[in-house]
């Protein structure tokens, strides 16, 4: 970047560009000097020429302002009082609009605040936050659509149902008890046992959870209270006494537990004011809290009357555990003895000669099992923090001196993307038959395997759609890789998928690549059905682009279909070049051929065919020859995209994985850091092209076999590096993003999917920093409301999974870049400028 802007200020000294014009101006065309000075010098012409004020920008709709507005002014206060019903919506309305209700959470209602699950804002709350909220709107009156005759219809049954429902309601008060009424939130307990325990200290009632339609408290309260009393006198019994039916649906209507005393845990979910006191006699049931003994009448705990009992506990939230002292007593007891397991083991270890040894360390701990003895034990554990060894390779080589003097030819990677059906794989099969890398046997195989399924022309496209599934839907679906040489380069071939549905996966490959060939159908009307907005040529191209490539060949192939027409071959050629250019290529770094991938004509020999005399120049094969290499930084520490991970490979004991080294070395028994699991390996073994190396650098895509280390801790899409420079796995980051075609706009929080090479990660977006203009390099917005469609700008992101490694674009030019996807479309791509917060504790989801 730096030399970039460096040169484009050398070329312009004399100009009135500005610094920040030349830096926007060199990343939009990611980093080229020429189209830059020439962009630059467009629009320094451009300027002199009008300088009429710019339009005003439209302001934003009424709606949309009352909407902000009513979003930003929900007022939030300390409360108290609470009253909140599930049938409550907020609005997006104005408040002014509807009849207002106040809403106010206090203490006693934090589970109200769950109302607001779902909103498509953040509101400002907390536990205790008041919230004006705005009322359900009056009911509709009427039936959607329908006639006034359907409208009286619905309203006279309506009325009907109404009067039926009363009337049994009525019924059923007349039959009732008067404790019918008590309901209970929580579902009824049709297993409550019916007899009340002996050994049952008291009886309290969840009233958490409790609301009364007709019966006041006092009289609840009074009724329990004469039910306890009775309890009371029954205590002297030793069997059970058998109740009467009316208080066994009593007691199951009211859901009447045994109560415990409340766990430390539970007295800290609930309320510490009602934790049971430290003292010996907090484990007496006459210490609860609030506790209820059956002193029948008057006062009965602690001098406070029913109706006082009955106001704390309908005002205090209760935990309890159903199970009774004694019963919890018999639990505890049960760990005093040893396990069956630990019997088991005992007997073996004494069986085995080791009479004396300890059978474990649990029927030990059993054994002197007091306060002091655990205190010791505990003393005595202690985690060791595991020893990562760093092996060093017995003979450690010079990579970059091997590399220097080994003379190897030149390594490209191109990806092959356009829209669905252009022919891609048939192209890419072509070539590989040409050149020899596929034998005639196999392409005759091919052929007739394909015929038989009735999908013929499609046999060289078999060559790389190898997946049974993708052979009988004739569509590629994954990112298919080949390797052939020529006299001079070694090509890594990246045959994407064009269907919209594998998307991911064409970013995947284009993230691998140096070079793009883009193939477009030029059969009539299939270069216009794949270039207009939903079609994949612009998407294809445009992510490409955005992913780093700066040199894109055309195939314009299928030209068969259009009587090799000259006059269709300039058609595309013209339509392209304009969409390209607005897209970052430069013409110099875009060149076109005319082909055809199922007659093989101008694949890897210029075409001999007379209706093809009009074109005289490069083969797609020499186009691709005369590509120039990229230079990458084979002595920066490692980065390693990992594209596959298998088990077995070279070694079967192994881990394999598969990827691609965008920068650094790798040699054999070297240890590598894996992110985001943070295990080290050992590289047992590396692969070039099916060819054993002890070395690797970058740009080689590689097969590793790795050791010492879980296949669980590895995914495609990880890194790997040296723990001397780890990559990072950012947490919040700020990005340069160019805005692509949108449906709706990007807003603050807005939920979106990042890429980056394999990998795929959920993210918001946390801020809308600044709108930035193309042309004039400054920032035009701050703190925008909306991105909208072809929009730059700079955002920060939220990563919501806890593993992305990354990197900024100017420490890494791989990890640095990243595609931004919403609803199975691409909606932005750039640059990641800085990480501003990373997870430490990056972990596998
Ligand atoms: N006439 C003609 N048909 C072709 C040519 N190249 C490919 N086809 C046909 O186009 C169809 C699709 O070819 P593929 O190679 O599978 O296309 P693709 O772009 O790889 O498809 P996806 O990867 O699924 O997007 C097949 O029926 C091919 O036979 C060509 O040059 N001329």
């Amino acid at each position: 970047m730096e030399d970039a802007v460096a040169q484009v200020k050398r070329i312009l000294k004399d100009t009135a560009v500005t610094e920040a014009q030349v830096r926007d101006t060199v990343w939009n065309y990611y980093f080229e000097v020429d189209q830059s000075v020439k962009f630059l010098r467009d629009q320094l012409k451009k300027q002199e020429n009008k300088k009429a004020p710019a339009a005003k920008r439209a302001a934003p709709s009424k709606a949309f302002r009352e909407r902000s507005l009513f979003a930003d002014t929900v007022t939030c206060r300390p409360g108290t009082d609470h009253c909140f019903s599930e049938n409550l919506r907020l609005s997006t309305q104005p408040p002014s609009s509807i009849s207002q209700q106040r809403i106010s959470l206090g203490s006693s209602c934090r589970y109200g605040i769950s109302v607001f699950d779902g909103i498509p804002w953040r509101l400002p709350m907390s536990m205790n936050t008041d919230i004006t909220y705005c009322g359900r709107p009056p009911p509709r009156m009427g039936l959607l659509g329908g006639s006034s005759k359907l409208a009286a219809l619905a309203k006279a049954r309506a009325a009907k149902r109404q009067q039926e429902r009363e009337q049994q309601q009525q019924q059923q008060q007349q039959q009732n008890q008067p404790m019918e009424d008590v309901q209970l939130a929580m579902p009824s307990m049709p297993s409550m046992p019916a007899t009340v325990s002996p050994s049952g200290s008291s009886l309290v009632l969840d009233t958490g959870v409790l609301s009364s339609r007709s019966e006041s408290g006092a009289s609840v309260s009074k009724r329990l209270t004469s039910l306890l009393a009775e309890r009371s006198r029954d205590r002297g019994r030793t069997s059970p006494r058998a109740i009467s039916p009316e208080k066994q649906s009593y007691l199951r209507r009211t859901a009447v537990f045994s109560e415990s005393i409340p766990s430390s845990f539970a007295t800290s979910l609930c309320d510490s004011s009602f934790a049971p006191s430290t003292s010996s006699s907090a484990t007496s049931p006459s210490s609860f809290p609030g506790g209820l003994h059956g002193d029948a009448g008057g006062k009965t705990h602690k001098g406070m009357s029913a109706d006082e009992i009955w106001k704390l506990i309908t005002n205090k939230p209760f935990f309890y555990l159903p199970v009774t002292e004694r019963q919890a007593e018999e639990i505890t007891k049960n760990f005093d003895k040893p396990s069956p397991d630990d019997i088991i083991k005992e007997a073996q270890a004494t069986k085995g000669g080791t009479a004396n040894a300890p059978a474990s360390k649990k029927v030990q701990f059993q054994k002197g099992s007091n306060r002091a003895g655990l205190e010791r034990d505990m003393k005595s554990l202690s985690i060791q923090e595991p020893t990562v060894k760093v092996a060093q390779p017995k003979q450690k080589i010079n990579v970059v001196e091997k590399f220097t003097s080994s003379h190897r030819k030149a390594h490209i990677n191109f990806v092959v993307v356009g829209h669905v059906d252009a022919g891609k794989s048939t192209l890419m099969g072509r070539l590989l038959y040409e050149v020899g890398a596929i034998d005639e046997r196999t392409i005759q195989k091919y052929k007739r395997d394909a015929n038989n399924i009735g999908k013929g022309s499609f046999a060289f496209a078999w060559v790389l759609d190898q997946s049974e599934e993708e052979r009988e839907r004739g569509v590629t679906m994954d990112v298919a890789m080949n390797s052939f040489e020529s006299s001079k380069v070694a090509f890594t071939i990246l045959d994407a998928p064009g269907h919209k549905d594998f998307v991911p996966n064409m970013i995947a490959g284009a993230s691998e690549a140096d070079f793009a060939v883009l193939v477009i159908d030029s059969s009539p009307n299939a270069f216009e059905a794949g270039f207009i907005q939903s079609g994949q040529t612009k998407e294809h191209a445009l992510l490409v682009r955005s992913l780093g490539v700066q040199r894109i060949i055309v195939a314009v192939n299928k030209l068969d279909n259009a009587k090799w027409s000259e006059f269709r071959f300039d058609e595309v050629k013209e339509t392209l070049l304009a969409f390209l250019s607005a897209a970052g290529f430069s013409e110099s770094q875009t060149t076109f051929v005319p082909c055809s991938g199922l007659s093989g004509d101008n694949i890897v020999k210029r075409s001999t065919r007379p209706e093809l005399s009009w074109y005289n120049d490069s083969s797609l094969l020499e186009e691709l020859e005369n590509l120039t290499i990229v230079e990458r930084d084979i002595g920066a520490p490692l980065q390693l995209s990992v594209t596959d991970v298998f088990k077995g490979g070279n070694s079967s004991s192994a881990i394999s994985i598969t990827g691609r080294i965008n920068a650094g070395n790798i040699q054999v028994g070297e240890t590598v850091l894996a992110v985001p699991s943070n295990e080290t390996a050992t590289i047992k073994s590396i692969t070039i092209a099916d060819q054993q190396n002890d070395w690797a650098v970058a740009g080689d895509n590689v097969q590793i076999a790795l050791s010492n280390i879980d296949i669980v801790h590895l995914r495609a899409g990880d890194i790997l590096c040296t723990s001397s420079s780890p990559v990072r796995c950012a947490k919040t980051f700020s990005a340069r993003i160019i805005v692509f075609h949108l449906r709706i706009p990007l807003i603050k929080g807005s939920n979106i999917l990042i890429y980056r090479g394999r990998t795929t990660e959920a993210a918001r977006i946390s801020r809308l920093t600044a709108v930035v203009d193309k042309s004039t390099g400054k920032i035009t917005k701050n703190k925008p409301r909306h991105l909208i469609s072809g929009q730059t700008a700079i955002v920060e992101l939220e990563v919501m999974g806890s593993s992305f490694p990354m990197e900024t674009f100017k420490a890494s030019k791989d990890l640095g870049r990243i595609v931004l996807r919403q609803d199975g479309i691409t909606v932005a791509a750039g640059i990641v400028e800085e990480i501003l917060s990373v997870k430490h504790d990056a972990t596998r989801d």
